[in-house]
């Protein structure tokens, strides 16, 4: 493939609700959209980071920063170097000098891919390997102010077809919450996500739980602390997940060969892109760890690139694949529908989806290209 210039473009899009985890709350979500211009087709990628790096150390200025002062230059480098060799699988390697900034790397070799895999006419699904024609999905619910505010979301998540139910929980907000849903929903398949909030000093706390058979307890400690997670596996009943502790395939090895976790949420943005995520992917099945997709509020570029990663073989738990309008009134693409508690795979070349230009335009508040 010949890339002969990169777009990127930062958009913001109000959110339908707050979103509100223990490690702060959005309301309006801005992203970094990633545009590659290829000879015969153009492919996009987003970047998973937010405006102020609290999930992880990224944040959407930086990101963009790091792609045009680093990345991108990077890029025009082995195209120059590789020629007809030059492709998807040259990016990693192309910024790999580059330490971290994995969401970053995840955007840009997303953005090839697509266009690549359009040149080829080949859909992201059928390059994976998918085995489903849809995914099953869940929905991941914020910290809400008052309990009846909570209760009433997983009433309209349960009744708009949700798989499964992830309440964000937070020291203070966990207990209580998790008791409502089972009082009120029975035996649904409802998880938590903790985003690091705890430590070893809660596990007396956090074996609490146990009481009400979570399908898992995800991302309780904090991200470098896998001995914490270790250990704590070996008090609780409740199999625990990592997030933002599996930043790469060999962090992933490394976690489960420590006992530290027992399922993994593979979020392709926070390993570096879709590449390492199947890697990620093969390493668990291999390992008899059950991994789901995880979301970080996509707008449709991602989240169809997430419902196909989702449609591999070892995603055998619902996901964090929502429909667009559990967070979006009206999202970059044609947007993604909850049907039966599933969504259709994209089987068009690529992503299968393309942004709406007007839309696109409507959120954009900046855009700079640089050729390759
Ligand atoms: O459904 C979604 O896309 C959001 C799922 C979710 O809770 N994502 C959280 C997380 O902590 O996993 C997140 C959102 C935004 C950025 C990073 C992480």
């Amino acid at each position: 493939m010949k890339l002969t210039g990169i777009e990127t473009r930062i958009v913001e899009m109000p959110l339908v609700t707050p979103f509100r985890t223990s490690f702060g709350t959005e309301t309006v979500r801005q992203v970094l959209v990633v545009r590659a211009v290829a000879e015969g087709a153009e492919g996009w990628g987003e970047c998973g980071a937010s405006e102020s790096p609290l999930y992880s150390s990224e944040y959407t200025a930086g990101a963009q920063d790091v792609l045009e002062r680093f990345f991108i230059p990077a890029l025009r480098t082995a195209q120059q170097e590789l020629g007809d060799d030059f492709g998807a699988h040259r990016v990693a390697p192309a910024l790999a000098p580059f330490k971290q900034h994995r969401l970053a790397k995840s955007a840009l070799e997303t953005a090839v891919l697509d266009a690549q895999l359009r040149t080829q006419g080949v859909s992201f699904a059928d390059y994976f390997g998918a085995v489903r024609d849809s995914v099953p999905c869940g929905v991941s619910l914020g910290i809400t102010d008052t309990m009846d505010q909570l209760l009433n979301t997983v009433e309209a998540s349960l009744a708009a077809g949700y798989l499964r139910i992830k309440l964000k929980i937070e020291p203070g907000w966990d207990l209580e919450p998790v008791r409502a849903v089972r009082d009120r929903f029975g035996d649904i398949d409802l998880q938590v996500d903790a985003n690091a909030a705890y430590r070893r000093s809660d596990a007396r706390l956090l074996a609490r739980l146990d009481a009400f058979e979570l399908t898992l307890l995800e991302q309780p400690l904090p991200a470098d602390d896998l001995l914490g997670h270790a250990a704590l596996a070996r008090e609780i009943a409740t199999p625990i997940c990592l997030d933002e502790s599996a930043t790469s395939s060999r962090a992933v090895a490394t976690a489960v060969e420590l006992g530290a976790c027992s399922i993994i949420n593979i979020k392709p943005g926070r390993v570096g892109g879709y590449l390492e995520a199947r890697r990620i992917h093969d390493l668990c099945s291999a390992n008899d760890i059950p991994v789901w997709c995880g979301g970080m509020l996509e707008t449709g570029i991602g989240r169809a690139a997430n419902v196909a990663l989702a449609a591999l073989p070892g995603f055998t738990m619902p996901g964090d694949t929502s429909a667009s309008e559990r967070y979006y009134q009206t999202d970059l693409t044609e947007p993604f529908r909850l049907v039966d508690g599933r969504i259709a795979v994209p089987h068009g070349p690529g992503l299968g989806v393309t942004p709406i230009p007007e839309i696109l335009e409507r959120f954009t508040v900046s855009r700079a290209w640089h050729p390759v």
